[in-house]
Formats: structure tokens, C-alpha cells, sequence
């Protein structure tokens, strides 16, 4: 089949950022702090600065009972459930479905004041990821979200600043067989949780400003999404 202009770039940036979902807090170098806990939710950044603006990488591990990888990435990446769980979103728009599994989206998020509304495009891809040691292990998931050009919608054009994120949510299912051989229920499954992001706020921003909407806002999401799957989920079979 012939190649999408993008495939490329999708492909090698899912590559490099799942190699580093994987590495450890300990091994993605130093300064990371942690900066929220909540029950199995840690979320950690480091503080960095690119041109005076904030970008500090972020990197949350959260476990979660009664979900799996799939499910997880499935509801991450579905453009239609978006809007129940992703808090600070104003509008989402598709602008390009490449393909079941890659597609390219517009957001415009609700303006945090005192700094201006941001907007993003972004492409999206989700995948299944071989587990390669173990073979019978469960496979692991994976969602990319990375930022892109779009010639119908130019950075700036309108009243948005444009932000520039790359963001990994890599799933790992976890299955504990129940002792007495009965089936496995959703009390049997458990999903470990990597989500990394790096964004780059566009327009300038007050570093204080930002760092209080991150730390704010970031623990928030992840608790509300992931219990959005869990809600979504529980009455229906389990999807590994
Ligand atoms: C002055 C504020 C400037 C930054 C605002 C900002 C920046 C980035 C994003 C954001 C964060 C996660 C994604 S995603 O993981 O791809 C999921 C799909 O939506 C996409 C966009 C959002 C927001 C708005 C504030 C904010 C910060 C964190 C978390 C949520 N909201």
C-alpha cells in the first residue's frame, strides 16, 4: 500500500517515545521531582526552560484495577468519547483520518487566565506493541499524540497561540489468574500506566502561571480519565 507522507515520522517518533515511556524514573536521567501522589498515581516532572519558557518534561505511573492496555488506549484515542473526560477541552475538530488506527486532530483548549487560549494539531496513533521477552505474556498498548503542520489551520493564524506537545500513554495489562481456576473477571486484570508529556506552551507564559496549571490540571485528568474507563468498562467483557 502506498505510504502516507507521515508514516515515517509516526513510526519513529512511537519508536523513541516508547523507549522511553519504559525507562524508569531513575533512568530518564536526573532532576526529575515527584510532584503529585494520589493512592498509585505519581507524577513527576523536571524544570526546563527553552527559550525562557517552560517545558518541563512530565512522566505519571498510575495502576489501575479492572482495566487493560486496550481498553485504556481504546478510549484514549477514540476521538468520540473525548470530550467526557478531557476537562479543559473547548472544541476538537478531525482533520485527517489516515488511517483505523492514525489520524490527525485541532484543539482548542479553554483559555486559562491570565495567559491567552491555546490551540494544537497534532497526529494520533495507537498500537499494539509486541512484548517481545515473555511470550505469553500480555502485549502492551501504546497512544502517541505529536504535534504537526496543518496548511488549512497555519500556528497563530487566529485568536489561539499554538502550543507543540509530543505525549506517549503506554499501557501495560496485568493478569493475576484467579487460584481455584474459575474465569478471569475484571478482579483479575489490573493496567500500569505511563503517560509522558512535553509541551511547549507557544506565546510566552509566566513560568509560575504554567507550572500551577500543570500541577494542577495534570493530576486531574489522569484520575478523571482513568476513571471514566473504569465506568465505562465495568459491565462490559473484558477487551485484552
Ligand atoms: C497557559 C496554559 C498553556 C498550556 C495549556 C495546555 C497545554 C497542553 C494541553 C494538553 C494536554 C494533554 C493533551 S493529550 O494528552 O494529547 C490528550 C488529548 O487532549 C493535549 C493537550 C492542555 C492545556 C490546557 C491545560 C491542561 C494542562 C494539562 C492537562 C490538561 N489541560
Amino acid at each position: 500500500a502506498v505510504q502516507h507522507p507521515l508514516w515515517p515520522e509516526v513510526d519513529r517518533v512511537v519508536k523513541q517515545q516508547v523507549t522511553m515511556a519504559k525507562m524508569g524514573i531513575g533512568e530518564c536521567g536526573t532532576g526529575w521531582q515527584l510532584f503529585a501522589e494520589d493512592g498509585e498515581m505519581k507524577m513527576y516532572r523536571r524544570e526546563e526552560e527553552v527559550d525562557g519558557m517552560v517545558v518541563d518534561p512530565l512522566k505519571a505511573v498510575h495502576v489501575v484495577k479492572g482495566i487493560t492496555g486496550h481498553e485504556v488506549c481504546n478510549y484514549f484515542f477514540n476521538p468520540k468519547y473525548r470530550y467526557d473526560w478531557e476537562t479543559t477541552l473547548e472544541h476538537m475538530t478531525v482533520l485527517e483520518t489516515i488511517s483505523d488506527d492514525t489520524m490527525v486532530f485541532l484543539q482548542t483548549h479553554k483559555r486559562i487566565w491570565p495567559a491567552s487560549q491555546r490551540d494544537v494539531v497534532f497526529w494520533s496513533h495507537m498500537r499494539k506493541l509486541p512484548n517481545g521477552q515473555d511470550r505469553d505474556g500480555p502485549d502492551m498498548w501504546t497512544v502517541v499524540n505529536n504535534s504537526t503542520e496543518s496548511s488549512e489551520h497555519p500556528a497563530n493564524a487566529g485568536k489561539c497561540v499554538r502550543i507543540y506537545l509530543t505525549v506517549c500513554l503506554l499501557c501495560q495489562t496485568r493478569v493475576h489468574p484467579p487460584k481455584d481456576g474459575t474465569p478471569i473477571s475484571r478482579d483479575n486484570v489490573s493496567c500500569k500506566i505511563t503517560y509522558c508529556s512535553v509541551v511547549n506552551p507557544g506565546g510566552w507564559a509566566p513560568a509560575s502561571v504554567l507550572r500551577a496549571v500543570y500541577k494542577r490540571e495534570y493530576p486531574k485528568f489522569l484520575k478523571r480519565f482513568t476513571a471514566y474507563v473504569v465506568n465505562q468498562t465495568k459491565n462490559q467483557p473484558i477487551l485484552f
